[in-house]
């Protein structure tokens, strides 16, 4: 029987895993999709907030504050990438003014860090493509960006190499509580746990009926985005977000980790919990709204849009408690600051499960550090050339937009987590995701798995089952083909 069983392999599930991992603990981690972070978490701003936004009192406004002050260790100890850029909320007007003084207050009371009301000459010193009309500004030194995948594939792969035992591409459809723990059924057979960790994202309200809970549901809410060459990136230097309403941060305009131009979310409540579609008209008033911003932004030099959804609740708060089944832990309506937040809530479930009873006995051999996959695009010519001189395959680039060689790729098929889809190469180091999303490098790409991986052509697949690019050799189906040409 495991100690623990976490459901949900987001940025929280791997938060949770890589915070319980530093303990003697026997733990399993299950998660439906082929990879890590495949939900909400690959689809989101990734911003680390200032915690100022979240109301003082409630968890999100503790946890937001409080993750935003982990970041900079996290980022020593595991090499994901973190740039403290800023934040500002800007406003036009008297109504704009009352509320960022309000969320000035509100941050001061929830810890926030490196406050500052601003006006106009400070914005457009630090922000020169600002609107003109711009009056006054809340200014967060503290907040800044992150990729949010590469996250928590740092996490997830840390506390694999520190002894979670990650099954991908198992899917829980049932749980039944026993005396002595629970009985956890899936797609590829039961495990049986003490505690269960409920990290499901916006399935949690699935997975939490399946123990009896019905006190709580997830509606998504969609949010889509336009993502810009990184030619644009120039355009802003911080995150900017307008003065919030109805209830959202709004529409942001920011830099990316990797130095593109992001615009978005919107915030539309869906019933469908896989509907990641984007729409025209939704994705024409983020680039109007943003442009509000930033009046320069170029809606021709998108290079792609995508959405994502957050796992929202009505009473609005994160839901981070036992539940009434003894040893069943929600960890559930993580929406925005949720990313912010995910290491202070790793710290918070570990609480919980220390105060339920769970032993937890620190390990000695615990390794809190990650080594990170070798990115020639940050390297001087002197370290690439040293670099190919022990692998030659360094020397060759696949991936032309965003600098990816074949070394690189290679390296991310031999990861402490295995996975063999172009995705995941994508989020591991950027190879398709740049300017020509992988018009050019997937072919290549696709050859590298086959070979690396002794797996047909045909059977690679871009995301998950039933996404596979080739069907069979062009030239064979010619010859096979019986009938006239
Ligand atoms: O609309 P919100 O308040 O959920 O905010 C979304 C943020 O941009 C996420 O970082």
């Amino acid at each position: 029987m495991y100690d623990v069983c976490i459901i949900g392999a987001g940025v929280i599930g791997s938060a949770i895993a890589r915070e319980l991992s530093r303990y003697d603990l026997n733990i399993c981690w299950l998660e439906k999709s082929e990879d890590v972070a495949c939900g909400t978490t690959k689809a989101n701003s990734g911003i680390v907030h200032g915690g100022y936004d979240a109301k003082h009192g409630t968890l999100k406004g503790e946890l937001s504050a409080k993750g935003n002050s982990m970041f900079k260790r996290l980022d020593k100890e595991l090499s994901f990438g973190f740039a403290e850029i800023g934040s500002f909320v800007i406003g036009f007007d008297e109504d704009d003014e009352k509320e960022i003084k309000r969320l000035y207050e509100n941050g001061l009371k929830n810890g926030a860090r490196g406050l500052e009301i601003v006006d106009k000459e400070f914005i457009s010193k630090k922000e020169p493509y600002i609107n003109k009309e711009v009056k006054i500004g809340l200014y967060c030194k503290t907040a800044g960006i992150i990729s949010p995948y590469e996250f928590a594939i740092a996490l997830a792969e840390n506390a694999v190499e520190n002894g979670v035992i990650l099954h991908l591409e198992t899917e829980v459809v049932d749980i039944n509580k026993e005396e002595k723990g629970f009985i956890i059924k899936t797609n590829r057979g039961n495990f049986t746990s003490k505690y269960v960790i409920n990290a499901a994202g916006v399935h949690a309200d699935d997975i939490a009926r399946m123990v009896g809970i019905n006190d709580f549901d997830i509606t998504p809410r969609r949010g889509q985005y336009l993502l810009f060459d990184k030619e644009q990136g120039y355009l802003a230097n911080s995150v900017i977000f307008q003065t919030p309403k109805n209830g959202t941060k709004g529409v942001l305009v920011t830099k990316t980790y990797h130095g593109n131009l992001l615009l978005g979310p919107s915030a539309e409540y869906i019933d469908d919990k896989g509907n990641i579609d984007t729409t025209k008209e939704v994705l024409e008033e983020i680039l109007q709204t943003g442009k509000k911003s930033i009046p320069e932004v170029d809606g021709r030099k998108v290079i792609t849009s995508f959405s994502g959804l957050r796992a929202s609740s009505k009473n609005g708060d994160f839901i981070i408690e036992e539940s009434e089944i003894k040893g069943f832990i929600n960890v559930a309506a993580i929406d925005s600051p949720g990313l912010t937040s995910a290491p202070a809530i790793a710290v918070k479930v570990v609480d919980i499960v220390s105060n339920l009873g769970l032993q937890l006995k620190e390990k000695e051999n615990f390794n809190p550090y990650r080594t990170p996959i070798n990115r020639t695009e940050n390297m001087s010519p002197e370290e690439i050339n040293e670099l190919i001189k022990k692998d030659p395959r360094y020397g060759r680039i696949i991936c032309r937009c965003e600098s990816v060689t074949e070394g690189e790729i290679i390296e991310a098929l031999n990861r402490p987590i295995k996975v063999s889809t172009i995705d995941g190469i994508k989020r591991r180091v950027r190879a398709t995701g740049g300017r020509c999303q992988g018009g050019f490098c997937t072919p290549r790409i696709i050859e590298i798995i086959s070979r690396e991986l002794n797996i047909p052509m045909e059977e690679i697949q871009k995301r998950n089952k039933g996404s596979n690019i080739l069907v069979d050799r062009t030239k064979k189906a010619f010859e096979d083909y019986k009938g006239d040409c």
